[in-house]
């Protein structure tokens, strides 16, 4: 049978190039974001590889995700990998002059999206004793820089329930990993700066940053490592990034 994947935030970088990796390995898609558009074209996109349903959603609306999920067709409905991937920063401002809804808004997707997705999916895989959950982290969650305040410690949050859902699911087949990525050129930084171009850019001008397809390959990696094996976390960063987002070297 075929394995079934539901990927949030699949409408650009890493949530996007991990619905390509995945589709190469024939799996069934779910993919999940706000702007349909971007996803019905990566939905033609992959048609001849695979089955895709494509799926509208505000991961900050606990209601709509647990509706959603409860309502995938048949051949979707068993989901054997969720890739919680949809997440944001906004701002790098300090934390004294931070704007309160940018912090609300990095919570409620960072964190409450990841919560209801997971609480959403997680019985099925229960029941099923068959299951891998797949968190985005951040090297954010773990080395501090400043003006990453909220960023970060959303990022952490996704560390410790990465850890604590592996904790709940021993006994079962239901595999955890959070995989925390450095410094990635997608459409993050353009998301961060609200638009900005030149501050987007700043980020990655004379540098390497790693590419979508660099996670995506670890995401496919994680998933397919034989079924007694559990990679707890992976840590990944571009050769030119070292510890945190800091330490940059740029040419
Ligand atoms: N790029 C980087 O340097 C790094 C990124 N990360 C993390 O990787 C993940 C993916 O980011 P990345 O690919 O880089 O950035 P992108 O901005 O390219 O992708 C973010 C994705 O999240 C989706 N998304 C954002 N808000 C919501 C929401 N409320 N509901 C549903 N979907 C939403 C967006 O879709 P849409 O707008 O259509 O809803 C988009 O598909 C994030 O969790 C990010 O924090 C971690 C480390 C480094
Ligand atoms: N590494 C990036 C995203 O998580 C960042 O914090 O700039």
């Amino acid at each position: 049978m075929k394995k079934c994947a539901l990927i949030t935030g699949a409408s650009s970088g890493f949530g996007a190039a991990c619905a390509r990796a995945l589709a190469e390995l024939g799996w069934n898609l779910v993919l999940t974001a706000r702007r349909e558009e971007k996803l019905q074209a990566l939905r033609k996109e992959l048609a001849d590889k695979t089955k895709v349903h494509v799926m509208v959603l505000d991961v900050r609306d606990g209601e709509a995700v647990s509706a959603a999920c409860a309502a995938l067709p048949q051949e979707f409905a068993e989901v054997d990998l969720l890739v919680n991937n949809a997440g944001l920063a906004l701002g790098l401002e300090p934390a004294h002059r931070a704007v309160l809804q940018d912090w609300e808004t990095m919570v409620d997707t960072n964190i409450k999206g990841v919560m209801y997705c997971t609480r959403a999916i997680l019985p099925g895989m229960v029941a099923r004793n068959r299951g891998h959950v797949v968190n985005i982290g951040s090297v954010a969650g773990s080395w501090p820089y400043p003006g990453g305040n909220v960023y970060g410690a959303t990022k952490a949050f996704v560390q410790q329930f990465s850890r604590n859902l592996r904790a709940d699911l021993l006994g079962t087949a239901v595999r955890v990993t959070n995989i925390e990525p450095g410094m990635a050129e997608t459409e993050f930084s353009q998301v961060r700066f609200k638009g900005d171009d030149e501050m987007a850019q700043r980020v990655y001008n004379g540098t390497e940053p790693l590419r979508p397809e660099d996670i995506a390959d670890i995401v496919a990696w994680v998933a397919t490592v034989p079924a007694r094996v559990n990679i707890n976390s992976v840590e990944v960063m571009s050769v030119h990034q070292a510890w945190g987002p800091l330490a940059v070297h740029r040419s």
